[in-house]
């Protein structure tokens, strides 16, 4: 999209709940220095401009440095040893804390619509460990407070291997904000991935800490433009009309692309072999045992579409049946809509995983994923999705702009954490607008 405007409240939105996880400080130019920032100075993490001449660890402990006692709490709290999402009561607590208090939303009038099938999903691919989810309690009521997630991740930088975790769902309960509660989940979360023997850590965040790897801009794609305006997430720019703006993002019924079909499990051998052939053209991304990708991708494959958190699909040469070309993935998660008499929710999709065999040269290259994505938004419109987004990592910055994406407010950060690594392009210029003419170097995509 060339004028990002006139979907600059729906990016207003999403920065400020969509992910919780976004911000619109430029994150290149930090407001505070390393010793401003009270908990991260003791971390090992480079420091902001930091010049890396060799990339890897920061500090190189063993499993024995690790103390094997919970870091003390205020007496008022306990840890959640017992958290177990296995169990529907204990979903059911990290739903309502997520719920009330990860987003944040002025007049509390849009929430996360978690779902059991997406806490599955997100908390609990193959490896997970039960501990990793960490969780604090008020001691006298036993009431969630406070949580934080760790999930099997190992990644690949540049060349190097590196055994590690992703670090997501930091949530502390409003009332409980700014008493330092964040850095002990953080710390403790740290030595129960520690205690396993595993030093390193990949997670993102909209706001700026010592010191971002890589910086990506969200890009959001109105599906539904007229329900976006309807309920104050899209507004009219001043020189067009309603009709104009709904036709502009009005899609055709169908795509382009022979042999489109939904994924199955038969293909997954195929998926994974083009996946890791895709990504060797990345400097950061997941390194996945076919296990786990076949979790991020196929989720659980017994579920119905409608409550599907994953939804992948595949293209199947048509000259050579069997063969499995390209494929592309999105997922849901939708908002609740509170106090509004005509929509009850928000349909929103993420961008995930994509590969084609396509590797002919860069235009070919380029319009060939604006094919496949122009499938999935097609996809999404009829699965009841009213805004589809993405950021500008893989190489998505090739179809943005043909698909109408507009260029949001939101920025996210991504950092390592015990390692040390040169700058990744996140697909942004210097002034961290998305630049159209490069693609990013970063093929991990965060949730
Ligand atoms: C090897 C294994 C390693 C594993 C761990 C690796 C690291 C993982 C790191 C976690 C990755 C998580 C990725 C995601 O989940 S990103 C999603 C973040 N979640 C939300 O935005 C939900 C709504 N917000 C909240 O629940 C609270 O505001 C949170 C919990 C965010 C902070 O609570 P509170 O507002 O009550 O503050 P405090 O007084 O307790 O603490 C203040 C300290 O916390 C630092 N802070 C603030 N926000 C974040 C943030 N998003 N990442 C890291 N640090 C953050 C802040 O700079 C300050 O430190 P310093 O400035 O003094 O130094």
């Amino acid at each position: 999209m060339s004028n990002p405007a006139d979907n600059k409240s729906l990016a207003e939105l999403l920065k400020q709940m969509a992910l919780a996880n976004q911000s619109s400080e430029p994150a290149a130019v930090p407001e505070k220095k390393l010793e401003d920032y009270k908990f991260w100075k003791t971390q090992p993490v480079p420091n902001f401009n930091e010049q890396v001449s060799k990339e890897g660890p920061i500090e190189n402990k063993t499993v024995k440095d690790i103390p094997l006692e919970p870091y003390p709490l205020l007496d008022l709290f306990e840890w959640a040893d017992d958290l177990d999402l296995t169990r529907d009561d204990h979903r059911d607590e990290v739903f309502q804390l997520l719920y009330e208090n990860y987003v944040e939303d002025a007049d509390s009038t849009f929430r996360f619509k978690y779902t059991t099938e997406f806490l599955d999903w997100a908390l609990k691919p193959p490896g997970y460990k039960k501990e990793w989810h960490v969780g604090v309690r008020v001691k006298a009521t036993g009431r969630l407070i406070g949580f934080i997630a760790g999930t099997p991740c190992d990644l690949k930088v540049r060349e190097q291997l590196v055994k590690s975790v992703e670090i997501n769902f930091i949530c502390v309960h409003k009332k409980l904000r700014s008493k330092r509660l964040a850095p002990i989940l953080i710390k403790e979360v740290t030595r129960r991935v520690n205690l396993q023997g595993i030093f390193q850590d990949l997670y993102t965040a909209g706001v700026v800490l010592p010191s971002p790897v890589s910086v990506c801009r969200y890009n959001h794609r109105p599906l539904n433009w007229s329900k976006l305006y309807d309920i104050g997430f899209s507004y009219l720019p001043e020189n067009a009309t309603k009709t104009q703006m709904i036709a502009k993002y009005t899609l055709t019924k169908e795509g382009k692309l022979n042999g489109l079909r939904r994924a199955e499990l038969k293909d997954f051998d195929q998926i994974f072999a083009l996946l890791q052939k895709f990504q060797e053209r990345y400097e950061l991304v997941q390194d996945f045992t076919r296990d786990e990708l076949k979790h991020w991708l196929f989720g659980n494959v017994d579920l119905q579409d409608k409550v599907k958190v994953i939804h992948t699909f595949v293209i199947e040469d048509e000259a050579e049946p069997g063969k499995i070309t390209d494929f592309f993935s999105f997922y849901l998660l939708p908002f609740s809509i509170l106090d509004n008499e005509e929509h009850s929710e928000l349909g929103c999709a993420y961008l995930f995983y994509y590969a084609t065999d396509c590797d002919e040269n860069q235009a070919a290259l380029k319009r060939r994923l604006t094919d496949l994505i122009g499938e999935a938004l097609i996809i999404a419109k009829s699965l009841g999705v009213d805004v589809f987004n993405c950021v500008s990592c893989q190489d998505n910055n090739l179809f943005l702009q043909d698909l109408k994406f507009g260029q949001g407010d939101g920025i996210l950060n991504y950092y390592l954490f015990n390692y040390k690594a040169k700058a990744i392009n996140g697909g942004l210029d210097s002034q961290q607008k998305v630049d159209y003419d490069t693609v990013s170097k970063v093929g991990v995509v965060m949730l």
